[in-house]
């Protein structure tokens, strides 16, 4: 499978892993089924209400902390269980935990980061299922600032391992011209004791 990284990490594209029917009815059972929040986060000691909406799924009550503030993992629901084995399949990895994101329209997205958290296992992968709008995704090496763009298409699935997380910065840029809702599912690997 060819890495978008030209080095210091791995990111494989599988591209569309559903058929549009089927890509639609997981959107769609996914917007009813998950119990969406807004998320709050503390930045700079003020504390905000993102207008994305988040939800934190996992194996055990996990906790995890992220934007300066700490989820418990809920249980997962009939469609993620079947979303998880899949992606375990196509990437020969394991997760217990998953992290789902709701944007609205292209005006939300996600800034520049990586996702390295203490919670989470160092270098583990992180499968990630797009469904719906298809949005930029973007790569940003933390040294050369070299640049690296994809785009998630309906029902596409992404896996971000190795070196990755640490060595690269990753984003989902805001658009003015996306009007239609995305949601991303992340599956991830928390240490377990
Ligand atoms: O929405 C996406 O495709 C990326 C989300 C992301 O980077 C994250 O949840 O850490
Ligand atoms: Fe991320």
């Amino acid at each position: 499978m060819q890495n978008l990284l030209p080095f210091d990490g791995i990111v494989n594209y599988y591209g569309r892993i559903f058929t549009p029917e089927t890509a639609d009815a997981y959107f769609n059972r996914l917007m009813e089924t998950i119990q969406w929040r807004n998320d709050e986060a503390v930045i700079f000691g003020k504390r905000i209400i993102t207008k994305r909406k988040v939800a934190w799924y996992g194996n055990k009550e996990f906790a995890y902390t992220y934007s300066n503030a700490t989820k418990t993992a809920l249980a997962w629901t009939k469609e993620l269980l079947e979303l998880k084995q899949l992606s375990e399949e196509k990437t020969g990895e394991q997760y217990n935990s998953c992290l789902l994101n709701l944007y609205h329209t292209g005006t939300e997205g996600m800034a520049w980061h990586c996702d390295e958290e203490r919670e989470l296992k160092k270098n583990g992968a992180i499968a990630s299922l797009s469904f719906g709008a298809e949005r930029k995704f973007a790569f940003k090496h933390k040294t050369s600032g070299e640049r690296v763009d994809c785009f998630l298409e309906h029902g596409s699935l992404l896996v971000m391992k190795g070196t990755t997380q640490t060595l690269w910065l990753h984003r989902l840029p805001p658009t003015k011209k996306v009007l239609i809702p995305r949601i991303n599912l992340t599956f991830r690997t928390i240490r377990e004791h």
